[in-house]
């Protein structure tokens, strides 16, 4: 079965259309990255699947289930984000334990204290921290959290937006190891935002490459490694991360 499809997907912002017409289909455990330059609406795909950029036409299908416009419970428990900066996504006056324990609670799920230290366990974290700030976490320990907050209601797909690049290089690594070992032990599927090509090397299986709210070419990471995108756009990408 496919994890996800998207089907003459377009997307919009008020009046201002930024996705035009993406069909995708990415299959149960696999790991897709959507790579492109800078406003091309890598974002706003991943925020339309998860219920977070409503205007959209089209058709988005999670674990076979169609997407409607309504925000529902049901799509929570599938899919789950992780955002780029995970200060902003951990409320900084509730603990830890609170925020991993908040969607259980919200979907009536017991055994709550259990579960959150089990999945600080699995995410790398002592069980000491579970009574802790955000504030008093490094920027690497908090993406954690944010990551174990996203796995607590044990959805299928992962949404990942740049979910490294806001942390120093030593402590990126230790993030995408903990996301490849997370990905193989809970059979997730994930789709991946990242500016940066090595990353899609390591953690991703296929990806696409967006210009303009259009994809422009999907390839395998074989074909990335190997140097042998096709598209003009996709050799200019390329190109300009092998200058870095
Ligand atoms: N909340 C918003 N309201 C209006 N326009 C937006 C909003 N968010 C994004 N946009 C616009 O939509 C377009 C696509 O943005 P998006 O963030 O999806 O691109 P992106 O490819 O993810 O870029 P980046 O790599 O910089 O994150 C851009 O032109 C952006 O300015």
């Amino acid at each position: 079965m496919n994890a996800l499809t998207l089907e003459n997907l377009d997307i919009s912002y008020g009046d201002t259309q930024v996705v035009h017409g993406v069909n995708l289909s990415i299959a149960e455990g696999e790991s897709f990255a959507l790579v492109g330059e800078s406003g091309s609406g890598k974002s706003t795909i991943l925020r339309a699947i998860a219920g977070l950029a409503p205007d959209w036409e089209g058709e988005i299908t999670v674990m076979g289930e169609k997407r409607s416009h309504r925000v529902e419970r049901s799509v929570s428990r599938q899919v789950q984000m992780v955002f780029q900066d995970p200060y902003g996504s951990l409320h900084p006056r509730k603990t830890i334990d609170a925020a991993l324990s908040e969607p259980l609670a919200i979907h009536g799920i017991a055994n709550r204290g259990e579960r959150v230290e089990a999945m600080l366990t699995a995410v790398g974290l002592d069980r000491r921290f579970r009574f802790r700030y955000p504030h008093q976490l490094s920027g690497g320990q908090r993406q954690r959290v944010a990551i174990a907050r996203a796995l607590m209601l044990e959805p299928k797909v992962m949404l990942l937006d740049e979910p490294t690049s806001a942390l120093d290089v030593s402590v990126q690594a230790e993030i995408l190891n903990l996301l490849k070992r997370l990905r193989r032990e809970q059979g997730l599927t994930f789709l991946l935002v990242t500016h940066n090509l090595p990353i899609v090397s390591f953690l991703c299986d296929r990806l696409a490459v967006m210009r303009h709210g259009r994809i422009v070419e999907i390839a395998d990471v074989a074909q990335l490694k190997a140097g042998q995108l096709v598209e003009p756009y996709s050799r200019e990408l390329l190109a300009a991360t092998e200058g870095t």
